[in-house]
Parts: structure tokens; C-alpha cells; sequence
């Protein structure tokens, strides 16, 4: 299953004009793309903006090598920052800044919107009831923020800030913890929501003071669109609406609509120091498997990349290849497919965008027209929406143009940017084929199809949609696409699996150990029985202080209870996981990202891929159940060469079962192993109970030991990661 809503949203003859046939009608005037460069020497490599003939000053996105003359720095309607700096100002932002409405900072909600049409469907709402008071949907605007936060009377405020109505970790539904349940709280969200009682704990963010963004959400039960969560430990298995059980209410449509990218240089390429043990990456061993693999490049230099592709590396702050790159990037550009392995940080991501787009531009790949259906060359898909938004931020640093989509927004959004000019598409498998199925995307002329953490894009939770997407109408075979997989962990029986997807040929990269952990990361496991896990934390953030530190749990109701808790500890805390709405993830991550936030409590959704600066901890309150998920949680510290440290609670109790290849992993890295671990493990060994995940790492290619590796045996169903208590991981 997916992370998306496949919601019947818009359906395209209700689209407002923009179903098929339609799309004249609403289309947005789009912002003429005058500062764009002009491509004087490299004009194979332009990929660039269309231009709808029929739409007056109508450029759509282009799609092109970024010279370093520069960004356009955006003309029209947006002023400028994003980000609470210089409000956007309405009207057509710069490039595909449409339809942004009002000053309010990162929201760009259509049902406000200044541009693109001035629609202004706004969601019809009861209000609904609080501690027995009727609460009136506020609606998002910045008006309604000045007294829409939660808490304003007997409230959490953090520290010492007055921070009312600061953007909140939780929302609050749900009940059950017995927290804050006097509080006279006031929300801007009132929505129906599915069924939890709100007992209206929640927590002050310790936003600046004037944000007001009202955080205490309700509507726990469903992710935001026409979905909701049935199940599925270690994953999210949603359904549609046509499915919901128990009368529950349909989940209001999605009206969100994500900000912009932006359009600066500084921010295009804003980026994080490596760390001192960056130059150590060239020590650790790299195996290559299969045949006639191209010899590994040492420097940027020798991938003998165009001048301006290179040049953009150099802004990114790429001076060095990190070594999954210099064995990736000749792999790509030699038009093989490749399936890599190294551990989380390393730079996964440039190593495919980076030959992906010196190929387009060596082919002479030309922009896309404004056109209802897009043809992409090179889809990007990956298991969670922060994700696919942060490859296409990386992507942006290097190219022009490419194009982001993922559940949780409004679909018509998406599909309005995919009809500006799509040669690039990064998306989550919902999304994708939602669009794909109401022929906005064509699959024709796909020639690279990526899937970043790959094993979590082949295993049951996504497996289904992955097959789906490969058996689209139109979608290359195998042999006539390139598809390149990526993660920091591939266990045996996903590697065979990923068969179904590759050229028998493939090459296997894996540098260290398939699954291993990063050897910056500091592990330690902590005995800590349920009982005490509240009081630990807050112990260990409390002599953490400011710095920034992720703590995951396995539930949403426990990363709801868990920031609830830190705020009422004056620990500034956010949160983010798939019960809430994707404007407040966006935001929860903004406010981690930026340190106003310095703790992010967060379940797995979170775990796998998230690049954040100076993250320097993170607390595995609970344990994931699977050991994969584990070393992808404390891979969100110590990326890049930076150092960083994870801390895990072990329960004897609930956790024996990942005891043994935890030992694996912490032995592994050279990390020291507490021995009362090491007996659990024995222990759980000798009585065959053992995560069986925990001995499927693979140290090299599985198809050396694995003679049946395409057989029918594995071709058919997909496989589940070991699955317990988790009420969602991914979204
Ligand atoms: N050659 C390089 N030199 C300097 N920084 C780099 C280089 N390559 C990548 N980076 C930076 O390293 C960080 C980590 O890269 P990336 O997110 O691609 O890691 P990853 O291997 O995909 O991690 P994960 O497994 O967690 O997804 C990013 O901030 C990226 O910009």
C-alpha cells in the first residue's frame, strides 16, 4: 500500500476547468521565466521551460542545467522569502509560484489564493465540540492565527516565551493519556474527526511568539486525505474511503497546497559542512558484483561531467566523491542498472541525480511542452512525502525544472504542476499513480526509474504499487529502462524480489556491510522497562540541552503523548507522523530544521532518509521491531562525516526479539555491546527467538548464494518486514 490519497478529489469533471479539456479555462497565467539563463554553451543540456502556445505570457517550468549566472530570482506576485521573512504577496509567484495566496508565510492554500484561477472553495464545516463547547473551524489563515493556538488559558507555554497559540506537536485527538484535561483549549482546526475522543492534551511548540499556527489538531484516524490507516505494523496500509469501517465520517478533502521551493541561490544550494570523518568514507570497503562493471572514478573530474552540471556540484559543496558515488556515477553513466547499499548519509541521492542528469543533457533531452499528459524521462519514487520533497530539493541544485508530487496535498496541484513540463518527476507510489491513472503521466519515454530506500519500496507496504507501477500501460520493460535502486539496507529476500525490476545483468554496489550502521554513530542501549522510558527522557534531553535530537516511538499515539509530555517538561517539541496533516508535518519539520524545535518526536515516517543539519541525537524511546528500521533511525545523526549519537531503551519485555541482530549491528560498527545484551540475545537464540530480519543481511550480493533468485518461488509475493505493535510507521 501506499502513502496516498487516492482520492477521487477532483475528480476532472469537477476540476473547476482543469480536467481534460479543461485546462485552458483555469490555467494560470503563468510568470514569464525572463531571468532564466540563457543556455549559451551547453544547449544540449537545456531542458527547457515550455511555453503553452495558446497562454499568453504562459511559461511553464523549464527544466535546465542551472547556469551560474543564476536563479531566477522570481518576478510577479511573490516578494521574495519564503519563510516568515517576506511574505509572498499573492498573485503568480516567480516560476511556478502560482496561486499563493496572502501574506502567510508558507501557507498556500487555494481556497485563498490571489492567483491561479481565484478559487475559493472553502471547506463547509460543522463545527464541532470541545470540552463541550462548540469550536468553529477557524480556517488556516494568518487571521485567524492570532487566537486559534491551543493553550491560551492554564496552558503549556515553553520556557520562558509567552508563546500562545504556538504551533503544537499534537493535535490532540485521541484522548487516553489522562493529560492536560483541563485545559480550556481552542483549536483552528475543527474537522470532523474519526472517532477519538479529544481529551485535549497536546503541547506548545515554543514557536516564536507570533506565529500562533495553531497546533492542536484534531482529526486523529486518518492521514489528511480520503484515507484512513487499517493496519499494518511496520507499515501503513490505507484504504479508500469507499472502504471505511464503522460510519466513520469521510475525511475532508485535501486543499493543501505546499509552498513553493525556493528560488534563491543561497537556498537552492544551502547546504551542511561535512564532517571530520568525512575523508574516512575512503577507507571503508566497497564490493562490486556482476558483470563487466565500469572502473570506479576517483574525482568529480573524471565523470567528465558538463561544464555546468559540474559547476553546480561545486556550489552544492560537493568537492569530494563520497565512495557510493564514485562507483554509482559511472555504473549510471554507462546505462546499467544498479542496485547500491551504503550506509545512511553517505550521499545516496546525488550519486543517481547526478549521472541521471549528465546522461539527459548528454542526450539532448529538451523540455517538455505544456501539455494535459507529461511523458517523463526519469521518475523518482520514494516511501514517504518529506522524502521525494527532499530529493527534488536536491535535484533542484542541479537542474532546473524537475517536479515534486506526493500525497497529502491537493491533487489538482499536483497534477497542475506535472502539466507545466515534467522531465523529472519525484513522488511518492500513491500520488504517482493516482496521476498516472487520470493520464497525466505517460510512461513512454521513461528511460531512468529510481527507487530511493529501495527495500521499503519492494516490501509488502509498497511492493503492491511498485509492481502496479512497472505493469502501467506504456512503462518500459526492463531492458529498455534504466532502473537503479538505493538504500542503506537490502535484505536478502528484497534483493530477490528487486529481480522482477532489474536487468539480470545489474550490478550490486555495497559498500561496508549491507545493512550495517554508520560508524559515526555512537550507539547505546539503555535497560529501561516501559515504566521508566517517560522520566529517562526527559533526564537524558535535559542534559542534552538545545541540541537537536529526534526521538522516535512506535505509535502515533505515543509520539502524540511523548511531545505532549517534553512540552509540559519545557522541552521545546515538535512532532510529526501519519495521523497529522501534511501542513503540519511540513511545519514540524520547519520548526525542527530551523531549532525552534530542537527535539522532533517522531515515529518511522521520519525514520528513513531525512537529511537535517546538526542533528546530534537520536533516542530510540522504543525500539523499532525490525533491525532495518533501527539502522535507519540513528542514521537521522552522524550523515556526512558529521558525529552523532543514538540512544536506545531496551525492554527486555517487548524488545528480546531484535536483540540478537542488534548485537550484529553494534558489533559491527565497533560499537561496545552491553553484556546483559548479549545474554538476551543468546538467550532469544537459543530459544528460536530471533527477529528473523535480524539474519538477513546480506554481506554481498544475494545472488551468489542464491541459485533460484528469479525463480517463481520469489516472484510473486512480496515480503513483509517483521511486523509487531507499530500502528503506522510510513505514510
Ligand atoms: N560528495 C559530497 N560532498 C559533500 N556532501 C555531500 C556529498 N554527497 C552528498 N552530500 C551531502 O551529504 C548529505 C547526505 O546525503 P544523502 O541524503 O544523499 O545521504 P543518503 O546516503 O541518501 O542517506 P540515507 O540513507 O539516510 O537516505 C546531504 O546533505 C548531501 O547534500
Amino acid at each position: 500500500m501506499d502513502d496516498e490519497d487516492w482520492d477521487t478529489e477532483i475528480p476532472d469533471h469537477a476540476s473547476g476547468g482543469l480536467g481534460k479539456g479543461g485546462l485552458t479555462a483555469s490555467q494560470p497565467r503563468f510568470q514569464a521565466l525572463g531571468s532564466l539563463p540563457a543556455r549559451a554553451n551547453e544547449t544540449s543540456c537545456v531542458f527547457s521551460q515550455s511555453i503553452k502556445p495558446d497562454a499568453g505570457n504562459d511559461p511553464s517550468r523549464g527544466f535546465q542545467c542551472m547556469q551560474d549566472s543564476g536563479w531566477p530570482t522570481g518576478s510577479g506576485g511573490v516578494s521574495g522569502k519564503q519563510n516568515g521573512e517576506e511574505k509572498p504577496t499573492g498573485g503568480f509567484g516567480s516560476r511556478r509560484s502560482f496561486g499563493n495566496r496572502g501574506p502567510s508565510g508558507n501557507l498556500f492554500e487555494e481556497r485563498k489564493s490571489t492567483g491561479f484561477g481565484r478559487v475559493q472553495y472553502r471547506e463547509v464545516i460543522a463545527p464541532f465540540h470541545f470540552n463541550g463547547v462548540a469550536v468553529e473551524e477557524g480556517g488556516d489563515d494568518e487571521d485567524n492565527q492570532s487566537h486559534t493556538g491551543f493553550f491560551r488559558r492554564g496552558g503549556m507555554s515553553n520556557g520562558s516565551d509567552a508563546r500562545r497559540g504556538g504551533r503544537g506537536p499534537t493535535r490532540g485527538g485521541r484522548g487516553g493519556y489522562g493529560l492536560f484535561t483541563n485545559n480550556d483549549c481552542e483549536m483552528n482546526d475543527a474537522r470532523p474527526h474519526s472517532g477519538f475522543k479529544r481529551e485535549g492534551f497536546g503541547a506548545s511548540s515554543g514557536d516564536s511568539a507570533n506565529r500562533g499556527r495553531g497546533g492542536f489538531r484534531d482529526r486523529g484516524g486518518y492521514k489528511g486525505s480520503n484515507e484512513e490507516v487499517i493496519g499494518g505494523a511496520g507499515k501503513s496500509m490505507w484504504k479508500s474511503d469507499g472502504d471505511k469501517e464503522g460510519g466513520e465520517p469521510a475525511a475532508p478533502k485535501v486543499t493543501y497546497i505546499p509552498p513553493p521551493p525556493p528560488d534563491n541561490e543561497d537556498a537552492i544550494f544551502a547546504h551542511y559542512q561535512t564532517g571530520i570523518n568525512f575523508d574516512k568514507y575512503d577507507n571503508i570497503l566497497v564490493e562490486v558484483s556482476g558483470h563487466d562493471c565500469p572502473a570506479a572514478i576517483l574525482t568529480f573530474e573524471e565523470a567528465g561531467l558538463c561544464q555546468t552540471l559540474s559547476k553546480n556540484i561545486a556550489k552544492a559543496g560537493y568537492s569530494k566523491l563520497t565512495p557510493v558515488q564514485k562507483h554509482s556515477i559511472p555504473i549510471v553513466l554507462a546505462r546499467r542498472d544498479l542496485m547500491a547499499c551504503a550506509q545512511t548519509g553517505s550521499g545516496k541521492t546525488a550519486a543517481f541525480l547526478i549521472p541521471i542528469l549528465e546522461q539527459m543533457m548528454q542526450d539532448g533531452i529538451t523540455a517538455t511542452q505544456f501539455k494535459e499528459q507529461q511523458e517523463p524521462e526519469c521518475i523518482i519514487v520514494a516511501p514517504t512525502r518529506e522524502l521525494v520533497n527532499q530529493i527534488f530539493l536536491e535535484s533542484r541544485k542541479f537542474a532546473h525544472g524537475p517536479v515534486v508530487v506526493y500525497g497529502g496535498t491537493q491533487t489538482i496541484h499536483s497534477i497542475r504542476q506535472v502539466m507545466q513540463g515534467c522531465n523529472i518527476l519525484c513522488a511518492t507510489p500513491g500520488r504517482l499513480l493516482d496521476i498516472i491513472g487520470r493520464e497525466r503521466i505517460g510512461l513512454s519515454k521513461l528511460r531512468y526509474l529510481v527507487l530511493d530506500e529501495a527495500d521499503r519500496m519492494l516490501d509488502m507496504g509498497f511492493g503492491p504499487e511498485m509492481k502496479r507501477l512497472i505493469s502501467s500501460p506504456g512503462m518500459p520493460p526492463k531492458d529498455k529502462r534504466q532502473t537503479l535502486m538505493f538504500s542503506a539496507t537490502f535484505p536478502e529476500d528484497i534483493q530477490r524480489l528487486a529481480g522482477e525490476f532489474l536487468k539480470t545483468e545489474y550490478l550490486f554496489v555495497v559498500v561496508g556491510q549491507v545493512g550495517g550502521a554508520c560508524s559515526d554513530v555512537q550507539q547505546t542501549i539503555l535497560q529501561v522497562s516501559q515504566y521508566d522510558k517517560k522520566d529517562k527522557l526527559v533526564e537524558i534531553l535535559n542534559s542534552i540541552g538545545d541540541k537537536r535530537t529526534m526521538v522516535f516511538v512506535e505509535t502515533k499515539k505515543k509520539a502524540d503523548f511523548f511531545a505532549a509530555l517534553l512540552c509540559q517538561e519545557n522541552i521545546k517539541t515538535t512532532s510529526i507522523h501519519g495521523d497529522r496533516e501534511q501542513r503540519e508535518r511540513e511545519e514540524a519539520l520547519c520548526d525542527f530544521r530551523s531549532g525552534r524545535c530542537p527535539v522532533l518526536v517522531a515515529t518511522s515516517v521520519a525514520a528513513r532518509g531525512l537529511d537535517i543539519e546538526n542533528v546530534h541525537h537520536v533516542i530510540n524511546v522504543d525500539l523499532p521491531s525490525t533491525i532495518d528500521e533501527y539502522v535507519h533511525r540513528i542514521g537521522r545523526t552522524g550523515r556526512c562525516g558529521n558525529l552523532g549519537k543514538a540512544i536506545s531503551f531496551f525492554d527486555p519485555l517487548a524488545d528480546s526479539a531484535v536483540a540478537q541482530p542488534l548485537v550484529k549491528v553494534l558489533a559491527d560498527a565497533q560499537q561496545e555491546v552491553p553484556s546483559w545484551l548479549e545474554e538476551i540475545a543468546c538467550s532469544s537464540c537459543a530459544v528460536g527467538f530471533s527477529n528473523p530480519r535480524g539474519n538477513m543481511f546480506a554481506s554481498v550480493d544475494s545472488r551468489k548464494f542464491s541459485q533460484g533468485f528469479q525463480s517463481k518461488e520469489h516472484s510473486g509475493g512480496f515480503v513483509a518486514s517483521n511486523t509487531s505493535a507499530a500502528d503506522e510507521s510510513w505514510d
